[in-house]
């Protein structure tokens, strides 16, 4: 169907495709893009919407940069309004996967990163305001740990997800809440986890629009998750000794040890430099790296899993493989970026991947350092030495010496721990079903 109309006594017609709005020559922007543009593609549409006789189109192309940029496009419309509506609601259908409006729960963390999260949050409020099929309740967090309690105590029946606008240390919060509750299950599988880059690493945000095709930024991940798409993520049961008082711990990012752990931990105090801090402390654990000595035991893939995680306490024999030793570096992942400038795990899709393990045995400072410079771009995979384990399960016991863990982000004992895949939860944003967009009738 096309949508005919005139603005400011020019003529123009809006003719919605299996693609997108192609806008004929003569049609006139209000607002936006200077020279109107031909088309206006669904895939950086997030819909349109009716005000007052004119008709706005919520268009985020991409800049130059390759980030999403808002540009909106406003046409005068004429016609029967009945028509028009008709129109309307078959475009917006087409913008986004998920038809029936939705209900989100944002958390907004003032303590996160460099303390912009408050600037962070309205920018990409003013981007989802403006969708009528989404509804927003935000709730800055007062406390640390306040986040956890209200994901375990959310009414599933007023919420279709929540957004974290914060670092990763909150969305690990967001998903222990919600494995804590009763009905976890349930809960897991209903309330997608949408992350909005506020923190120091951010990786789940990055490795969410990177997987999506998305550039790394505030309003991209705002679109992303405006687009409705979800996706799994596999979370881990953690199991350890002395974690009284904090209760079953699941991870849904990664666990480190040796020169990670102290960079990662070392430098919370300087969160407010925001990513600087791991560059900061990186320097300065590299002058006197230390070393993780430990057994590591784990379970490859396509071994059988039994139904029942081992207790800690249990000998682990075939099909678990075990390597001891010194660790250099220990970084085991669940996300392809640890950071979003540590590309730990090239291509490692999100859910139902497992886990992977990077390790480096005996390394020298020369070796560790080169190692470290080339995880920006994902190139230590290639370097000698380096291993990178799958698995699906495993276990770390240090067997001398000092360290740190680090259990997505924050530090737990440095005593044995184990991993042990359990019910998965979900993500907001993930790549664009091709089979979706394409081969759409014209309407
Ligand atoms: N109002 C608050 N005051 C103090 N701390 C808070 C508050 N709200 C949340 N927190 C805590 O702030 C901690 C840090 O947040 P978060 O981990 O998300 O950011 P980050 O450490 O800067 O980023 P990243 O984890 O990506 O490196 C979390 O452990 C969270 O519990």
């Amino acid at each position: 169907m096309d949508l005919a109309g005139a603005f400011h006594g020019a003529a123009y017609v809006a003719s919605a495709h299996a693609q997108g709005v192609a806008l004929a020559p003569e049609a006139v922007p209000r607002c936006g893009a200077r020279k109107p543009p031909a088309e206006l593609k669904f895939a950086d549409l997030l819909g349109a919407v009716l005000e007052d006789g004119h008709l706005r189109f919520i268009h985020c192309p991409r800049g130059r940069s390759g980030c999403r940029v808002r540009e909106d496009v406003v046409l005068e419309v004429s016609g029967e309004r009945p028509a028009v509506e008709a129109w309307v609601k078959e475009v917006c259908d087409k913008c986004h996967a998920n038809k029936s409006p939705r209900r989100y729960q944002v958390f907004v963390n003032p303590a996160s990163g460099a303390g912009h999260a408050a600037g962070i949050w309205r920018k990409a409020k003013s981007l989802l305001a403006a969708l009528p099929y989404l509804e927003c309740q935000e709730v800055f967090t007062q406390w640390a740990g306040d986040a956890e309690e209200r994901a375990a105590r959310l009414e599933l029946q007023s919420c279709d997800g929540i957004i974290v606008v914060s670092g990763d240390g909150m969305v690990h919060e967001v998903f222990n809440g919600l494995c804590q509750r009763l009905d976890a299950s349930a809960a897991l599988a209903q309330i997608a986890v949408g992350h909005i880059p506020a923190g120091s690493g951010n990786a789940l945000a990055k490795s969410i629009l990177e997987g999506a095709g998305e550039a790394y930024g505030v309003l991209d991940a705002a679109f992303l998750i405006a687009k409705g798409r979800t996706q799994a993520l596999d979370l881990m049961r953690v199991q350890a000794e002395a974690m009284a008082g904090v209760g079953p711990r699941s991870s849904f990012l990664n666990f480190s040890g040796a020169i990670v752990a102290d960079i990662d931990l070392g430098s919370e105090a300087l969160r407010c430099l925001g990513g600087c801090r791991f560059q900061v402390w990186t320097a300065l654990c590299l002058a006197r790296p230390r070393a993780l000595l430990a057994d590591l035991w784990y379970l490859p893939p396509g071994a059988p899993l039994p139904a029942q995680a081992p207790q800690l306490e249990d000998e682990l024999t075939a099909p678990w493989e075990k390597i001891s030793g010194s660790f250099s570096l220990f970084f085991a992942t669940n996300t392809a970026w640890a950071c979003y400038d540590v590309h730990l795990a090239p291509g490692l899709a999100l859910g139902g991947s497992g886990w992977r393990i990077c390790l480096c045995r005996d390394f020298s400072r020369l070796r560790l350092t080169k190692c470290l410079l080339a995880m920006e771009s994902g190139k230590h995979v290639a370097q000698e030495g380096v291993e990178l384990l799958e698995c699906q399960a495993f276990r770390v016991a240090p067997s001398g010496g000092e360290g740190r863990f680090s259990l997505d982000g924050e530090e737990v004992p440095f005593k044995p721990i184990q991993f042990w895949p359990s019910t998965p939860g979900r993500v907001l944003g993930a790549p664009e079903d091709l089979s979706e967009s394409t081969g759409g009738a014209r309407i």
